[in-house]
């Protein structure tokens, strides 16, 4: 019988993304979402896999985590000596010099960024404990003095592009993979194509799973919607406020912000950074304002790198880089968000058109790109507190926030 119940839900705006072909399976977009979650989890937990391109597979670990018995998988399954890939911007910062993919970068991520720098891997290299102090960007005395550049592997982007959705350092251990590997050694496999389609595909796949009442302080009458990707990752929350102004309007237009989530400064009022105060401040506004708001929080933590990649850059910083730098020198670009997610659960609430609260000039064009309305912006300013004085002053000289 011709199944046509939906496996994971329809778009918002109603048309059918993701659902079951006629033999009741996943059809490709799940197939190829599924593929590149599994891949990312492979290399978290130090296991090799393939990814599949048009000019040949590569086997690929990531250095960070890769283990002894992975980087044997990992020569079992190659047809060629293995190097070491790193994004061009790690490598300056490895080389201790520019490498010339690196040269002439924007100050927001570009296309030079996701580029990559292939060294030839020393035997010592070759040492899982020296791979895991490679990691560590304190510990890079390991690398030699000269280390030798090499050829380009195939899939050498999409590599990079792959430690990064992972969270881990774009730093990766790889090999032209031989005939049959797969198989042979049981990898997983991914196409090199579904790996970079990822990040546009992965929000086109959201759905609703949950909404409750959840009275804040600041706003009693608030609402959240949870929103889940087919890839598994962590859900991204719609926080509804309603104004609490006696001449509350139903037809204005909403401030909405788009908030990232910062574990460090939301939850434990880090004074590193304004997300907590930007945080409380927006629910605050919105509360007050007629139109009332809608708070995006989306699982985005340090502008798209992870937690664990944000304490790094925190650990760079504390020795003089600056946040943008210190993104740059970990093989991250300085901002890894990109604003489909944010359109997708705009639209699914219906509310196509918004007044946005924010500095980023980048989150107004963002937006504006991904089909959603940007009426004006309100500015998210608050001073600096001693601590942040320098990261909020890099935000406004390095990536252009606008101030007031
Ligand atoms: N990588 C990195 N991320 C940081 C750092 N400081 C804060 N963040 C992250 O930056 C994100 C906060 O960005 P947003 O609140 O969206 O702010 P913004 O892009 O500066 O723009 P507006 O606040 O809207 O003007 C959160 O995910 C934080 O975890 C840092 O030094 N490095
Ligand atoms: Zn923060």
């Amino acid at each position: 019988m011709r199944s046509m119940v939906p496996i994971v839900s329809t778009r918002p705006n109603g048309v059918d993304t993701v659902g079951v072909n006629d033999a009741g399976l996943p059809d490709q977009r799940v197939l190829a979402l599924r593929a590149v979650h599994r891949a990312a989890s492979e290399l978290r937990r130090g296991t090799p896999i393939l990814l599949q391109g048009p000019e040949g597979a590569l086997v690929v670990a990531a250095a960070e985590t890769v283990s002894a018995r992975g980087l044997t998988e990992l020569a079992a399954a190659a047809r060629g000596p293995a190097v070491l890939l790193l994004a061009p911007v790690r490598a300056a910062a490895v080389l201790q010099r520019p490498v010339p993919q690196a040269t002439g970068a924007a100050p927001i991520g570009t296309a030079a960024e996701m580029g990559a720098v292939a060294l030839r891997l020393s035997p010592a290299l070759l040492d899982p404990a020296a791979l895991r102090s490679l990691a560590d960007p304190t510990a890079e005395r390991l690398l030699p003095e000269q280390p030798e550049r090499t050829a380009m592997p195939p899939q050498a982007l999409p590599a990079i592009a792959l430690a990064k959705l992972a969270r881990l350092l774009p730093a990766l251990v790889v090999a032209p993979a031989a005939e049959a590997a797969a198989s042979r050694l049981d990898l997983l496999s991914v196409k090199a194509a579904d790996v970079l389609a990822y990040p546009v595909a992965a929000p086109a796949s959201l759905t609703r799973v949950a909404e409750a009442r959840v009275p804040l302080e600041d706003a009693p009458e608030a609402r959240i919607i949870a929103f889940r990707a087919a890839d598994g990752g962590i859900e991204h929350l719609a926080i509804l406020v309603d104004s609490v102004s006696p001449e509350a309007s139903k037809d204005a237009v909403p401030l909405v912000r788009v908030h990232s989530e910062c574990f460090t400064g939301d939850l434990l009022g880090s004074l590193r950074c304004d997300c907590g105060p930007q945080l409380r401040g927006a629910i605050q506004r919105m509360a007050a304002d007629p139109a009332g708001g809608v708070l995006l929080y989306l699982a985005q933590e340090g502008r798209g790198i992870g937690l664990v990649n944000k304490l790094r850059a925190y650990q760079l910083q504390d020795q003089g880089l600056d946040t943008l730098d210190a993104n740059r020198a970990l093989g991250y670009g300085a901002d890894e968000r990109n604003f489909w997610v944010a359109a997708e659960m705009l639209r699914a609430i219906g509310v196509p058109r918004v007044r946005l609260l924010t500095n980023n000039p980048d989150k107004l064009a963002g937006l504006a790109a991904c089909g959603i309305e940007v009426e004006g912006r309100e500015a998210h300013q608050f001073e600096g507190n001693g601590v942040n004085d320098g990261y909020l002053e890099t935000k406004a000289r390095r990536f252009g926030h606008l101030l007031t």
